[in-house]
């Protein structure tokens, strides 16, 4: 944490003249107040301090301080490396975000839309190679190749959740050079394989609305769009309703603005500019995107009941709402101190709104759900199976009947 405060103080420290030409040069001190704050922030944290609260003035601030007084109530001290990693990270993002928030010049500024709009670049040949087998849905295909095309969307969405920027501390990672061959080897590290139950639960149900959760920008925002788009042209959704965050988050998270970039962007790239405007057309009609503040709260899924009902009924109406990311995934589970054994639907406590898909790679230590034996078997493969985004799962919990 203490790395990504470092590199954004550099980045802006480094930007600073074109920050000024742009917002004019009244910013500059506006500018030098929030790497204060940033700075202030960084060593807050490398001493170990308590945890103070969000001071702007914002929609999220009184949420803020009950989590913070529950914790304070809960453990005897909330410092940052004495309290829960969740809310201590969220925390942090939350700060950052108020440094700007409090500017006067920067008050929707996103520190990280640089580097986000970066790795879409860098991931560009990829999407093309995804897309082009996307093409092959309208190609003559053999009996059940519908079933596995099905399957290696999801695949691929699943792994381009490894490519996040905030477990590279805003590192650009290579990407392979045709994802779909890649699968056949990467399918060895699916320690859970639920693509079977997924299938079945899209043929099952009648063609209803899905929701998609997102996670990171750049070749995972393309991949989750692909998979979306398949699922409108098979006509196994009617519409797909993305989920966003409402503010920078984790550095890769998307919000409204990237994925209007993402789509502007595939629109430029010649080899890319009919299925960019085929997505275009899309919005509003059978693509529909959201913001909920609930994303970036600390609190966990089994919190949503409470802390927005009406979010929670919302999800209900869904015929299936598919979960990205390792983030989303450390959410659902509380971020707890699970059992690998334990039943998926146990760790959940209570969030079950409707029919769930969860896409994750692993990059934090928590993991349900997994046959006897898996763990070890995973971790003969690999010591740092649990951290090291090599491993997903494709996890399936259906709607209680
Ligand atoms: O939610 P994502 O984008 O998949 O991954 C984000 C994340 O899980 O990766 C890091 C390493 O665990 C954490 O800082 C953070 O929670
Ligand atoms: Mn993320």
């Amino acid at each position: 944490m203490p790395i990504i405060l470092t590199k954004l103080i550099d980045y802006l420290y480094r930007k600073r003249e074109v920050l000024a030409s742009r917002f004019g040069k009244e910013s500059r001190e506006d500018l030098k107040q929030i790497i204060g704050h940033l700075s202030q922030l960084r060593s807050e944290i490398q001493t170990n301090k308590p945890l103070g609260t969000i001071e702007v003035d914002s929609e999220d601030r009184v949420l803020w301080k009950q989590f913070l007084s529950a914790a304070a109530v809960e453990y005897e001290t909330v410092t940052w490396f004495d309290s829960p990693w969740l809310l201590v990270e969220c925390y942090m993002y939350r700060k950052i975000r108020e440094a700007f928030e409090g500017s006067i010049f920067f008050k929707n500024f996103d520190p990280w839309s640089e580097q986000k709009e970066n790795a879409l670049e860098a991931a560009l040949g990829t999407v093309k190679l995804t897309s082009d087998h996307l093409g092959k849905l309208n190609q003559s295909i053999e009996p059940k190749g519908e079933k596995k095309l099905f399957c290696e969307f999801l695949e691929l969405s699943l792994w381009a959740n490894r490519h996040d920027l905030s477990i590279s501390a805003g590192e650009l990672q290579k990407h392979h050079s045709d994802p779909v061959a890649k699968l056949v080897e990467l399918r060895q590290n699916l320690v859970v394989d639920h693509t079977d139950l997924v299938w079945d639960h899209f043929n099952k149900t009648s063609r209803g609305t899905v929701a998609i959760i997102l996670d990171n920008c750049g070749l995972e925002l393309a991949s989750d769009l692909i998979l979306a788009d398949y699922l409108i042209q098979t006509r196994m959704a009617e519409s797909v309703h993305f989920y966003v965050k409402s503010m920078p988050w984790f550095i890769s998270d998307v919000m409204k603005t990237d994925f209007y970039r993402t789509l502007d962007i595939i629109v430029a790239c010649p080899e890319l500019s009919l299925l960019g405007e085929r997505w275009k057309g899309y919005i509003g009609n059978s693509w529909f995107i959201h913001e909920n503040r609930f994303f970036t709260l600390p609190c966990d899924y089994s919190a949503m009941q409470n802390v927005d009902p009406e979010l929670y009924a919302t999800l209900s109406n869904y015929a299936a709402v598919i979960l990205k990311g390792d983030l989303n995934y450390r959410k659902l589970v509380g971020d707890l101190q699970w059992d690998y054994i334990v039943d998926f639907d146990q760790a959940l406590r209570g969030f079950r709104p409707t029919s769930l898909i969860v896409l994750r790679t692993l990059k934090a230590e928590v993991v349900v759900g997994l046959a006897k034996g898996m763990a070890e078997k995973s971790l003969a493969v690999n010591e740092d199976w649990l951290i090291s985004g090599k491993f997903g799962v494709i996890q399936f919990c259906p709607k209680q009947p």
